[in-house]
Formats: structure tokens, C-alpha cells, sequence
């Protein structure tokens, strides 16, 4: 949905075939021994002098440059316990073969190195070593602190894979399949510690390990070291202050799962202990469990009155509460915000408005009305289970190569799989509602393993590029750069690298004749309605809009999302003969001429016009004249600017009628006292807004009272095209010197 799909752009098509190739090349060596055709000392300085190369390396400026993101065949990860998996060596190991039931022990023999991976050499036990890439893990992991030289890993069920230098690789997708080993730990072999272990380390030694690790900032390791602490029997008051410890890593490394878990088990003893309290009401914000995070900042504020900190928590936690029920936002503030953050997270809650997921007769799951709702009207405000912002140049960018979906994708989509799949690792308590979003394959029904979540990557994937959308920073930025006729604005739509998963609007399916909208302030996505909607109706939006295009080469393709659309729009042009939809290919190209001339010549437009209206059959109230509509608007805007008015409400209203909306009350001359009423909403987009204002402009002269009721459906356009009418008087104004109202200077 707006994400910038290329897979039939010959450039990246190319990509795509080269990598199903090599995929093809690599089956003939399958099974055979996966001995590197370089000596060691070979891999070492070829890794290292790479990695100096790279490191001396500019980001680079040219989209041309895109990084590559490709994902191989979806393999399952691993789900036997590691008490099940015997030990593999190095030297062992086949080529494009996944060892099942076995496990690789490994220390970093080099520094990492970050591209699309995370990677660095790796040697086992007997010193045979092989390059290691780690997928999806967080970016910290290149850091010194984390994956320095000598790191002992364990690789459980390693997949080596050829790669494109020919070279040989451990790819490991899935977070679960890794395990970092602390020095400590019994399986890191004695010649590889720095220092053997003392035998009496007690329960206080391991808490001020920890405490070391936590101010350097390495929150894994201060979190291993507070859970030896707990194993090594120290006293109640010891065990509370490292569970509290373990709690606070944990919230500073987004645990907010495992965080809520310690902090319960100190509340079970300690039921007023004032930092657990804190630390869930903080977990349970974090997991936008807002309620709860209230009740307990409720406990807090009664037995400690005098804790600021937590009365300034509880304030924040008690707005977003106002805000998940209600659904009042302060949006010019939201944009504000938007604006100043980078990335654009917002810190406020989802509000669900009267929306409930149903079943639909064809489609599989979509969402419906639950009441009846006016156009306008806000049906919900979601903030994004992830987002992947991108800041507008062209580094960061990744081409995302998906074998098995045929796919190629530029954007932020590579980041967002990896920020949902952290998210998930980190809290699977957030995994059933997340996998049950369209795009499921026959995955692992195992959510943990040894107590650690189990979140498969190519699952992830396919959900992600099945419901993720792409979004501008703030959407009335876009529908200020589409109203300027910026030339890239419609580039900008249909291409935004920013992209993010909301997951109420991910069982929102597609119509071309859709009857919502939604729109985005930096990761907050607002849905409302654009119609009136009775009750239990689908409610649909465009993944990809019928009117960005060539209105003539409908019906929009669909193909990324796997369906065409049976809508009354589609249905009707494929019902067309080739020779009228070639016509009206050939008028539609003849008006765009004529309205390019230095000088406008309306009765001629007006006559091509025609012709054009003549290819349609059906009224525009059942079936939208797409190629009609702009035609009519320029035409409005051309009369309204050279004074002639009466013209410019009649194609104004045309403008409107194309699109299917039917409007009493409007036709000049105006019979007094009739209301100028939308008795129909038809299709929106950002243009319907400035009609509204061209016919506001010309009711002005012609009939003063229904100027004011235009203006109030030019900002109720607004508030559904764009989120919110706070900023409309900044954007729109009746005394503008342009005809459609929009301020040369909004920004
Ligand atoms: C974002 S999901 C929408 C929710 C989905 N229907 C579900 O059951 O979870 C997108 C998928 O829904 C289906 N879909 C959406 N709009 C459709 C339409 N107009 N006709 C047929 N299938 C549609 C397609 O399978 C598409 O890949």
C-alpha cells in the first residue's frame, strides 16, 4: 500500500532473476563439504581489509547504490530444545544444507562488520573458521560492547550458504537460532575464557557485575549477570534488588515482557515496593496497556504522594488513556511533534472507534462499521506497531529481494521485518495478535524454546509486505505539494520510503470505490470515513489510488497483493470493448494537449469534452468518470480565475459529479433558501478539496449563502484527506489569490 513495489521494473527484474540463479547454481553443490577455498589467513585479511574499505567508504548519495536485502527460500527456525541438539564442527558442515538436530559452538575472530548483516569470522573449537552473517539483529550488536572478538556464540541448526562472491557463509535469519554466550557460561570451553570463573563468586559479586554492565550501557550482559545473581542463592533482599535490576535492564532494552515478570514476582513479596510499582506501570505503558499502567500509577500516587516522577508518568499514562477512549488527539500538536522527532514515534495511544473485524463473503477478513458514521467522521487512530522511517535522501534505501513472493521492493521494508521481529523476540506476548494478519504460510507452531520466543523472519516478511504501508511524514504536507501541482508530489505518493504496520488497518481491504481514507502524522495512521457509512458496511481504502495514474489504464494493478478488485468501477471498464476504452485513451491524451497550450481554448475543451463523456455509459453516481474529473476541475479553475463564475460552479459541480458524488442545492441560479446539500459522497482525494473552494470562490458573487456551506465541505474534505481540520485556515483561504483558496505560502 504506497510502498514502492519494482518487481516489474526490468532494472531490479534483473536483480531478482540474477538472484533466483545463483539460488538455482548453489542446488548443484547441495550436500557437498562446505571447506572454504581460501586458507585462513586468506578469509582473516580478506575480511578485514573489506571491512577497512567499507569503513572508508562515503554513504552513498545515489539511488543507483542501493543496498541489496535478499531473502532466501523461507526455512523454519529452529524449535528442538538444545538439550536435543548434538554438537557439529566446522569442518563438518555441507554446502546449501540446514543441519538439523545439530548445533555449532563459535567465538568472533574479528570485529564485526555491518552491511546488511551483521558479520564477522567465526571459529570453532579446532580453529577451522567460516564467515558468520547474522540477520535482523539490532543495529547495537555491531557495537564495540556487543559482538567484540571473541564472543562465543552458538549457532543452533546452522544453514551454509554459497554467496555471491562464491565464498562460503553461515546465515543465520532467525533471532532465536543465536545465542551469545556469556564468558561464564559452562559451555564456553576453558581455553577460550579470559579468566576462569572463581569458585566464589556469590550472589553479590554477580549483582555488581551487573551493576558495571548496566552503567557501560550493555544491558544483555548486565540482564545474564542479574540472573546469575538469582541462581546463585542470595538473600531475599538480594534476590528483590536483582530482580528489580534484571527489570530495569529490561525496560531499557525494550524487554517490557520480561520486565513486567520480574517486577510481578517482587510484588508478590514486596506488594508496595515503590520501584516494582513504577517499573509495571512503565512495562505496562510501553505495552500500550494504558489501563492498567493508570490503576497502578493510582497505587503509586496513594502510598507515595511525594514521588514527582512517577505523578509526571502518571500524568503521560492518564493522557493516553483520555486519548484510547475518546479518541480526541491534539493533532496540530501531533504535527508539530511529527516534525521535530526523528525517527517521527509518536508518544500517544490507538484509538478504536466504531470498527469491528468481520468475516467478508470473498475476501477473507475485513473490517466493518459497527454504527452508522458520517463522512468525516473518525474511525480509528492507530499508532504503528513499527515504523521505518526514512529521511528523504537516498542513502539508507534497500532493495529488498523476496525469492519466494517474486518480489522486489525499495524502501524501508528490510528494516521493518527487522524492527518487528526484534519487537516480537523481545515481547512475545505481542506474537499471537501479530502472525494473525493475512499473508500466513505453514510456519512453526512453537512460540519458545528454552524459554526464549520463537519468531520466524520469513514469516514476518510475508506479512509485512502483505499489509505494511508506506506514509509520509505528515500527510497534509503531501496534500499541499500534490494542490501546488508539484511535480514530484505525485512521485512522492506513490513512493514513500518511510513505511510502518498498523495492524486494525491491515484487515482493511481494497476498493477502487473506496469509502475511506487514511492519513498519517509521523507513525500515528488516522482512518475516516468518506462517505456516510450505515451500519455493517466494509469499510475500504485504496492500497493503490485509481486517480494517481492515467485514469485510462485502469483497472489499477493489484498483482502485489495477489487479486484483481471487483469493484462496480473495474467490473465496468473490463466489461468495455477495446476500441471505446482506445478512444478514450486518445481523447484523454488530446484534452491533456489542449490544456497545455499557451492559451486555453474553452469551447474546444469543452467539445473534447464531450466526446470523452461520450465513452461512458453508466452515471457517474454508479460508476466514477475518473478521465472526466481533472478535465472538469481545470476547466472550473480556468473560469473562476478569468471571472467567468456561473461556469466555473457548473464544472465545479461536474468535477464532483464525475466522481461520483451527487449534490442538491447548488446550481446556479440558487433557489433561495435551498441548501447546498452532498446527498452522495463520492470518490476523495486532495483535489475534491480545492473544488469545493473554487465553487466557494464563485458562490461568493453568485449566491453568499452557500459559499459558507462549500467552504465547510471543503475543510470536511480536508479533515478526510488529511487527518485533521486544525490546520485548514493555515492552508486554505477564501481570500487566497488563488482560486482554489490554497495559501501560496502554506507549508
Ligand atoms: C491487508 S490484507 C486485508 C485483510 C485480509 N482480507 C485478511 O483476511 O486479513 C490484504 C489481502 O486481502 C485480500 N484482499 C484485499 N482486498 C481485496 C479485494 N478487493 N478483493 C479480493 N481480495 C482482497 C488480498 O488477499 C490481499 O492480499
Amino acid at each position: 500500500m504506497d510502498t514502492h513495489d519494482v518487481s516489474h521494473v526490468p532494472e531490479y527484474l534483473r536483480y531478482l532473476q540474477v538472484q533466483k540463479q545463483n539460488l538455482t547454481n548453489a542446488k548443484a553443490v547441495k550436500g557437498h563439504p562446505a571447506i572454504p577455498k581460501k586458507s585462513k589467513d586468506e578469509i582473516l585479511m580478506q575480511f578485514m581489509s573489506r571491512r577497512m574499505q567499507l569503513m572508508r567508504m562515503e554513504t552513498p548519495a545515489n539511488p543507483v547504490n542501493l543496498q541489496a536485502s535478499f531473502l532466501p527460500h523461507a526455512y523454519p527456525p529452529c524449535v528442538r530444545p538444545f538439550s536435543a541438539l548434538k554438537k557439529v564442527m566446522i569442518d563438518s558442515l555441507c554446502l546449501e544444507t540446514h543441519h538439523r538436530g545439530r548445533y555449532l559452538l563459535l567465538r568472533t575472530v574479528t570485529p564485526t562488520d555491518t552491511l546488511t548483516s551483521v558479520m564477522a569470522i567465526v571459529e570453532d573449537e579446532v580453529g577451522s573458521v567460516l564467515m558468520l552473517l547474522l540477520y535482523n539483529q539490532e543495529q547495537e550488536l555491531s557495537g564495540a560492547q556487543s559482538l567484540r572478538e571473541g564472543t562465543v556464540l552458538v549457532v543452533k541448526e546452522p544453514y551454509v550458504k554459497v554467496m555471491a562472491d562464491g565464498d562460503y557463509g553461515i546465515r543465520v535469519d532467525h533471532l532465536s537460532d543465536v545465542w551469545f554466550i556469556p564468558e561464564f557460561d559452562d559451555l564456553v570451553p576453558l581455553s577460550w575464557r579470559e579468566r576462569v570463573t572463581q569458585a566464589d563468586e556469590n550472589a553479590s559479586t554477580w549483582k555488581a557485575k551487573g551493576n558495571e554492565h548496566f552503567d557501560r550501557g550493555d544491558h544483555r550482559s548486565a540482564i545474564q549477570c542479574y540472573s546469575k545473581t538469582l541462581e546463585a542463592h542470595p538473600s531475599p533482599e538480594l534476590l528483590v534488588i536483582a530482580q528489580l535490576n534484571r527489570a530495569l535492564s529490561c525496560l531499557k532494552s525494550d524487554r517490557f515482557d520480561a520486565a513486567l515478570r520480574d517486577v510481578e514476582s517482587v510484588l508478590q513479596v514486596s506488594e508496595l515496593s515503590a520501584k516494582a510499582l513504577f517499573r509495571k506501570a512503565q512495562a505496562l505503558y510501553q505495552l500500550q496497556r494504558f489501563k492498567e499502567s493508570c490503576e497502578t500509577h493510582a497505587i503509586l500516587a496513594e502510598k507515595f504522594p511525594g514521588n514527582t516522577m512517577a505523578a509526571h508518568e502518571n500524568a503521560r499514562a492518564s493522557a493516553r488513556l483520555v486519548e484510547q477512549d475518546s479518541g480526541k488527539y491534539d493533532f496540530r500538536k501531533m504535527i508539530l511533534e511529527a516534525n521535530t522527532l526523528q525517527p517521527p514515534r509518536l508518544d500517544h495511544a490507538t484509538y478504536i472507534g466504531p470498527v469491528t473485524v468481520k468475516q467478508t463473503r470473498s475476501h477473507g477478513r475485513g473490517l466493518f462499521t459497527a454504527e452508522a458514521v458520517k463522512a468525516g467522521d473518525l474511525l480509528f487512530c492507530e499508532k504503528a506497531f513499527a515504523h521505518a522511517f526514512h529521511k528523504g535522501n537516498a542513502s539508507g534505501l534497500r532493495l529488498l529481494l523476496n525469492v519466494d513472493m517474486d518480489k522486489a521492493t525499495i524502501g524501508t521494508q528490510a528494516e521493518l521485518i527487522e524492527l518487528i521481529v526484534q519487537k516480537l523476540y523481545k515481547n512475545p506476548s505481542l506474537l499471537p495478535g501479530f502472525v494473525d494478519h493475512h499473508g500466513k504460510y505453514k510456519s512453526v507452531d512453537v512460540l519458545e524454546v528454552d524459554s526464549i520466543a520463537v519468531v520466524d523472519t520469513f514469516l514476518v516478511g510475508r506479512i509485512v509486505l502483505l499489509n505494511s504501508f508506506g506514509c509520509p511524514l505528515v500527510s497534509r504536507e503531501s496534500h499541499i505539494r500534490s494542490m501546488k501541482g508539484d511535480d514530484t508530489a505525485k512521485k512522492a505518493n506513490e513512493q514513500f520510503h518511510s513505511c510502518g504496520f498498523w495492524s486494525m488497518a491491515s484487515y482493511i481491504n481494497h476498493s477502487c470505490l473506496s469509502n475511506a481514507r487514511r492519513s498519517f502524522i509521523g507513525d500515528m495512521m488516522i482512518v475516516r470515513a468518506s462517505r456516510d457509512l450505515p451500519p455493517e458496511t466494509e469499510i475500504t481504502f485504496w492500497y493503490k489510488s485509481p486517480m494517481n495514474g492515467d485514469p485510462t489504464e485502469l483497472p489499477v494493478d493489484l498483482q502485489h497483493w495477489g487479486f484483481k478488485c471487483d469493484c462496480t468501477l473495474c467490473q465496468d471498464i473490463r466489461s468495455l470493448k477495446p476500441s471505446v476504452l482506445l478512444d478514450r485513451s486518445r481523447i484523454s491524451a488530446d484534452l491533456q494537449r489542449l490544456f497545455k497550450r499557451p492559451k486555453i481554448n474553452s469551447r474546444k475543451i469543452e467539445d473534447t469534452i464531450s466526446s470523452l463523456a461520450g465513452t461512458y455509459c453508466r452515471p457517474a453516481s454508479e460508476v466514477p468518470r475518473l478521465a472526466l474529473y481533472s478535465s472538469y476541475l481545470s476547466l472550473a479553475a480556468f473560469y473562476a480565475s478569468s471571472g467567468n463564475l456561473r461556469e466555473a460552479v457548473k464544472f465545479g459541480l461536474m468535477s464532483l459529479e464525475s466522481l461520483g458524488f451527487v449534490i442538491e442545492g447548488g446550481n446556479i441560479p440558487h433557489v433561495s433558501d435551498a441548501p447546498l446539500v452532498v446527498q452522495t459522497w463520492g470518490l476523495m482525494n486532495d483535489g475534491v478539496v480545492g473544488c469545493w473552494m473554487i465553487l466557494c470562490f464563485a458562490y461568493r458573487e453568485l449566491a453568499s449563502p452557500l459559499a459558507s456551506q462549500a467552504g465547510g465541505y471543503a475543510k470536511l474534505s480536508y479533515r478526510i484527506c488529511v487527518g485533521e481540520d486544525g490546520t485548514f485556515d493555515q492552508t486554505y483561504d477564501r481570500l487566497s489569490n488563488r482560486v482554489d483558496g490554497l495559501l501560496t505560502t502554506a507549508k
